[in-house]
């Protein structure tokens, strides 16, 4: 009876107790699975800023700010620090570059011992929040700026963020660093030695690869001190600040992505500080866009180039790897053919250039030239016209001087975009350092670009060029925010400016932005030089003072060279009281310097220039130099280029012509005599009022109030005068290892333009 009832009660409920025992079953299985995937990493990291809003992570970042965001892994100071990636296609690579920055996380790290920089954090914490918000799209919230993260030295754990870099979160692996770094100077011992030693002991830890930060997509450092106590950063202003710069381009690999700011808290530091963080921001945008810092010339943060944080950049203008091609030579056009552009010779001053429908480019993308222009670093505009920056231009963006321009005329070599609208010349210059890639000709049979592309497209270059320049070691932050606003314009590359049909439309241009034009000609084109409108600043190129000699040293492609040079300077002659007319002279020991001071003194009668700039001729060491015979031996020493201007000048004065030697920049071998013009109540005033000019120029325009080179003179600076060297005490003088000081040659002043 027991037995049937056990039986009963098991029919009666067998269906439900089996379907709770599978369900326990299925229960624990999954619970099971469950804790097994579960990782710490995976509950430690932030969620995926792709499933929260932006506005979340700001809460959350607000939440963590007195947290350490994202730790590195502890234990022992072992650092798997990579070997600085390589790069393809100008593109880093690394594992982490296998995802796509989504997001800039910005970091800042402050020290302060009494709190004026905590102050200044806090500013620029508020700064970046404000971009942080502005990038929020709300069309795109898979990609933006997060909310800035704020950190105190004195607080952190210097391993925690300063030997490796942290990680993205596996759930956000697009996430990328940029450290921000703001640090004042103390010659007392401080929280900053430690930071300091810190740094050095990682880059030097052997068990450290070195760039163990290079995970970082850049940083960037702003230095306070006191410029009262401490004036110059020889005397140790902000030197703290440059040391930890230092370091960390050491350890990022060169991710420098903005340069090292400074400001004097006791006068600029909050300008100094809002106009570095307003680049600042920009990098960040642009990191987004591009995925990170980008090309760049050495130093700007490709972590696969050299450990060396100096950067020489003495030779970097010169040709690498000469390659003949002259366009006369190929017969460009395709006459071969039959099909050739008809020539045009735009020098007949009055005919109008027009390009035969079948006019081909001057410089085609596919063509030999163009591969060994940009390889060269020229930026070739649409299809004739190019722009380069030049070591100078380079120079002056860290501090280390600009070219003579700046003594004679105040040209700060940072503003200055060297350009030309034709890449073409009518001669062959033996010393010419851009000769060997150049095409030449003596008519103009190519296509023509308008002024405007040619202009837009310059100017992008230059900009894109000086971009580069960020992360190079020893640039300004304030220069690289001025050198964003260009102010002179040198049109004296490669080629010849004049001979671009329109070029008074080109220079029309650069004027109404205020660009001031520093035309240099080759004294070839006298009927375009005719008819050339009002430029800034004239140059003729007077590279002999004889027929023979011209011949051997321009090599011109014209067989009436002779006379079309003696039609430039009468035409310089009518021109001197409109225009600041200058005679460039190129001296070439064994070729136009012995016994050509007479002849060169009937030059400056015939044309009686406002100005005479000469210059020891620079070793370019070309092809076509060699072929030409030239060696260092006919480069001359500045005492010889200056034994020289004494004597034309001394026979200036024999014949009762008003010049008197005014200025000199010794480092590019280079003196000026100028015209008396210029020397009022004892002083010489061979510098430019810039902005006189434009005022002047635009009143011209207007009502047709004409106007004379001494209308916009300034006075030049007394460190300039003849006799004390020319280099502007405000600039750090760098002398190249191996280097006579006072006995130098010109082949330091490759690329002066
Ligand atoms: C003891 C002391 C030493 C200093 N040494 C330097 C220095 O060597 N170079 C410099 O540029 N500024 C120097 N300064 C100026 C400080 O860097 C400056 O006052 C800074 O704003 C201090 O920042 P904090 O208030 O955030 O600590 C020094 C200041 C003090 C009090
Ligand atoms: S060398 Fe020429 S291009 Fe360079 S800064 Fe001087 S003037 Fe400008």
């Amino acid at each position: 009876m027991e037995g049937t009832s056990w039986l009963a009660v098991w029919h009666a409920y067998r269906l439900p107790l089996l379907i709770t025992l599978a369900a326990l079953f299925v229960f624990h299985v999954y619970r099971r699975a469950q804790s097994r995937s579960k990782t710490p990493a995976s509950v430690s990291v932030p969620s995926s800023p792709r499933r929260q809003s932006l506005y979340e992570e700001k809460i959350q970042s607000e939440a963590a700010r007195s947290e350490k965001p994202i730790k590195p892994a502890t234990g022992p100071k072992r650092v798997q620090g990579r070997k600085p990636a390589k790069t393809i296609g100008g593109r880093r690579v690394s594992d982490q570059d296998n995802h796509p920055v989504s997001f800039i996380q910005p970091i800042i790290f402050y020290a302060s011992l009494t709190t004026t920089t905590e102050r200044y954090a806090h500013m620029l914490l508020e700064d970046l929040r404000a971009a942080a918000q502005e990038r929020a799209d709300p069309q795109d919230r898979g990609r933006g700026i997060l909310p800035p993260q704020i950190q105190d030295l004195a607080y952190i754990d210097f391993d925690d963020f300063f030997t490796s870099a942290p990680q993205p979160p596996a759930s956000s692996p697009g996430i990328r660093y940029v450290y921000c770094i703001l640090i004042p100077t103390y010659n007392i011992d401080s929280v900053i030695n430690l930071f300091l030693t810190h740094l050095d002991e990682t880059h030097n830890d052997f068990r450290i690869d070195t760039g163990s930060l290079s995970k970082l997509a850049g940083y960037s450092v702003f230095g306070f001190g006191d410029k009262e106590e401490w004036p110059t950063e020889e005397e140790g202003f902000c030197s703290q600040a440059t040391e930890i710069d230092r370091w960390m381009a050491k350890l990022t690999g060169r991710k420098r992505a903005y340069p090292l700011g400074m400001g004097d808290v006791k006068s600029d530091a909050e300008q100094a500080l809002k106009e570095w963080s307003r680049g600042l921001k920009d990098i960040l945008c642009d990191i987004l866009e591009n995925g990170g810092l980008g090309e760049g010339v050495p130093g700007s943060g490709d972590a696969a180039e050299s450990d060396e944080e100096d950067l020489d950049n003495g030779n970097e203008d010169q040709e690498k790897t000469p390659t003949m091609v002259d366009l006369e030579d190929i017969r460009m056009g395709g006459d071969a053919q039959g099909g050739a552009p008809i020539p045009v010779d735009f020098t007949t001053a009055g005919k109008s250039v027009a390009p035969a429908a079948t006019a081909k480019e001057m410089v085609p993308k596919t063509s030999p030239t163009y591969a060994s222009l940009t390889k060269q670093g020229y930026t070739i505009v649409g299809s004739h016209s190019g722009v380069k920056i030049c070591r100078w231009t380079k120079s002056a963006l860290r501090g280390r001087g600009s070219c003579y321009k700046f003594s004679f005329y105040g040209i700060r070599s940072h503003l200055c975009m060297e350009a030309t609208p034709s890449l073409s010349c009518s001669n062959k210059c033996i010393f010419c350092w851009r000769h060997g890639t150049n095409p030449v000709g003596t008519t103009w049979r190519w296509q023509v670009d308008k002024p405007d592309l040619i202009f837009k497209g310059i100017k992008e270059g230059h900009y894109q060029k000086i971009k580069m320049m960020r992360g190079v070691p020893g640039v300004r932050a304030e220069r690289f925010a001025e050198a964003m606003r260009i102010r002179h314009c040198a049109l004296s590359l490669v080629g010849e400016p004049i001979f671009y049909p329109h070029i008074n439309e080109f220079l029309d241009m650069l004027h109404a932005e205020r660009i001031s034009s520093f035309l240099v000609c080759n004294a070839q084109h006298p009927d375009q030089l005719q008819t050339l409108s009002r430029v800034t600043q004239l140059y003729v190129s007077i590279d002999a003072s004889n027929r023979e000699s011209l011949r051997k040293i321009d090599r011109p492609l014209h067989r009436d060279f002779w006379e079309r040079f003696q039609r430039c300077l009468d035409i310089l002659r009518e021109k001197r009281n409109a225009q600041r007319t200058v005679f460039r002279l190129t001296l070439v020991k064994g070729f136009n310097v012995d016994d050509e001071v007479i002849g060169y003194a009937n030059l400056v009668e015939k044309a009686l220039p406002c100005f005479v700039e000469v210059k020891g001729v620079t070793f370019c060491g070309t092809s076509t130099s060699a072929g030409a015979g030239l060696t260092m031996q006919n480069v001359p020493f500045y005492e010889e280029v200056s034994t020289f201007v004494v004597a034309l000048n001394a026979e200036l004065e024999r014949r009762g012509l008003h010049y008197g030697i005014a200025a000199e920049h010794a480092h590019s071998c280079c003196a000026l005599i100028a015209s008396n013009r210029f020397h009022v109540d004892g002083k010489w005033h061979t510098r430019i009022n810039y902005e006189r000019f434009f005022e002047l120029l635009e009143k011209e325009k207007a009502d047709g109030t004409s106007f004379t080179p001494e209308d916009y003179m300034r006075e030049t600076e007394e460190w300039a005068y003849w006799g004390k060297g020319g280099f502007d005490p405000n600039d750090q003088r760098v002398y190249t290892k191996g280097k006579n000081k006072n006995k130098h040659k010109a082949i330091e002043a490759a690329s002066t333009s």
